[in-house]
Order: C-alpha cells, then structure tokens, then sequence
C-alpha cells in the first residue's frame, strides 16, 4: 500500500539528509507505529506519503502508484485517499461535530443523501453517534480528536495517517483513541501512526519502524517502543 524504494530527503541548505536509503513496504491493511526522536525524520516520511514533499532520490508508491513525479493536478485525488490526524486537532471552530464530518464531503461534491448516511455511520464508528449536535469548541480533548478521525476517515480513504494523535491527551483517554484506531485498522484501513508514546507501543504490539537520524534502524512486528524516550 506504501512502498519506499531506497528513498532519501535532502532539505535545501540543510547539511544533512532528513532521511537516508529509506527501503520499507507497508501492507494494505497493516498498523504500523513510526518512533524516533524528534528530529529523527517522521514528518518528512509522512510528508513524502502526502507528497507534501518530493523525494531527492528514491520513489515512493502508494497503491502501487509512484508518486514522486505525479503531477499536481493528481495530487488532490491521492490526498482523497490518504485520511489525516493530528496531535492539535484542526477541527473548523465555530462549527457542529457533524458539520465539521460533512464538510469534507460537502466540498468534494458526495450528494446529501450519501453525507446523510456516511456521516453518522462514521460518527457511532468513532463513538459520537449523540454528539453530533455539539459544537467542536466545547468538546473535551479526546472527544475532538474523534471527531478529527471521523472526518479523516468518512470517506472511506485507503490509509490512515497519524501524527502524534494522542500528543495532547491523557493516558486514559488516549488509550480511547487508540481503540478507535484500531476499530478502523481492523476494517481493513492501513494505519501509520508516529508517536513519541512509548505506553501505547508497548500495549498495542503492532509493527514499529524506528528511524534514527533520518536512517531506518528498526522494523520489528508486534514491537515495542524500545529506547528511552
Ligand atoms: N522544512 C524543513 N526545512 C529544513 N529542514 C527541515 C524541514 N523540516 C524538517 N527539517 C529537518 O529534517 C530533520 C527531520 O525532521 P522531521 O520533522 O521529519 O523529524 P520528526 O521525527 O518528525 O520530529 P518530531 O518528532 O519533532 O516531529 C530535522 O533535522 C529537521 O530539522
């Protein structure tokens, strides 16, 4: 679903490369953990997936598809396929948990039928089936960050990507994301998630890719966070 063929990331000006010779291959359907210390290349691995980013060598390939030199005027249809999560949420305030879900949806043109049944199915999958009605603002941490899952995920995307999405939250109520990560992994949806939370990793025991100064040093199934924070 994600392949990384040799691939590295040079920012301009900077002395060093971001990430090095990256060689990794991601299954559809697979959860897989990406740790590092800050610096270490997990945004740039997850810019490059977005192609946010182009490689300086190598190529990356989304369902199959090399992505590198995909012209910009493919790239919105990819981004379609690739849901998106964030430590800090960007939910659209001022707006209802339901109508921050159908906004996407609304803007790429689904009829109001299909938003009428896709985005209630999507909010009792992240657990807010009675909140639709809230606006954004006043919900707790953990109940906005559903709610930013839930829009990545309405439509359907192929992927999931998280970036530190339990980086704001408690430990309780993180393992509440982390259940409905899951819940959507095991329907079938890659998931990449970077994240310093060595608790998680170490409960979930999923796929972890360590990187380490921008090289892959690690890639273990049903691992650990294994180093020191
Ligand atoms: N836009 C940029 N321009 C120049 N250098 C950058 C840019 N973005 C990142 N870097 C550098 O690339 C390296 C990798 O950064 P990256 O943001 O991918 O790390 P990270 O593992 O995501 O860190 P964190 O855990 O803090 O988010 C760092 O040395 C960083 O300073």
């Amino acid at each position: 679903m994600i392949r990384f063929d040799n691939v590295s990331k040079k920012y301009p000006g900077q002395p060093r490369a971001a990430l090095r010779n990256i060689t990794l291959e991601i299954d559809r359907g697979e959860f897989a953990f990406l740790v590092g210390r800050s610096g270490s290349g997990k945004s740039t691995f997850i810019r490059l997936v977005l192609r946010e980013l182009r490689p300086t060598r190598g190529s990356v390939f989304v369902d199959g598809g090399d992505i590198s030199n995909l012209p910009s005027w493919r790239v919105p249809k990819l981004r379609r396929q690739i849901g998106t999560v964030f430590q800090d949420f960007r939910l659209l305030p001022g707006k209802t948990v339901w109508g921050n879900v159908a906004f996407a949806l609304q803007v790429t043109g689904y009829s109001r039928r299909d938003i009428r049944s896709m985005v209630p199915e999507t909010l009792e999958l992240v657990g807010l089936a009675d909140k639709g009605d809230r606006l954004v603002d006043e919900l707790s941490g953990g109940e906005q960050q559903r709610v930013a899952i839930a829009r990545a995920v309405v439509n359907r995307p192929m992927i999931l990507i998280a970036d530190e999405p339990t980086g704001n939250l408690d430990p309780a109520t993180s393992v509440g994301i982390m259940k409905v990560l899951d819940r959507i992994n095991r329907q079938g949806t890659t998931v990449v998630m970077a994240t310093h939370d060595s608790t998680i990793v170490d409960q979930m025991r999923k796929r972890v890719v360590e990187l380490v100064n921008g090289d892959l040093v690690r890639d273990q199934g049903k691992g650990t966070y294994g180093y020191q924070a």
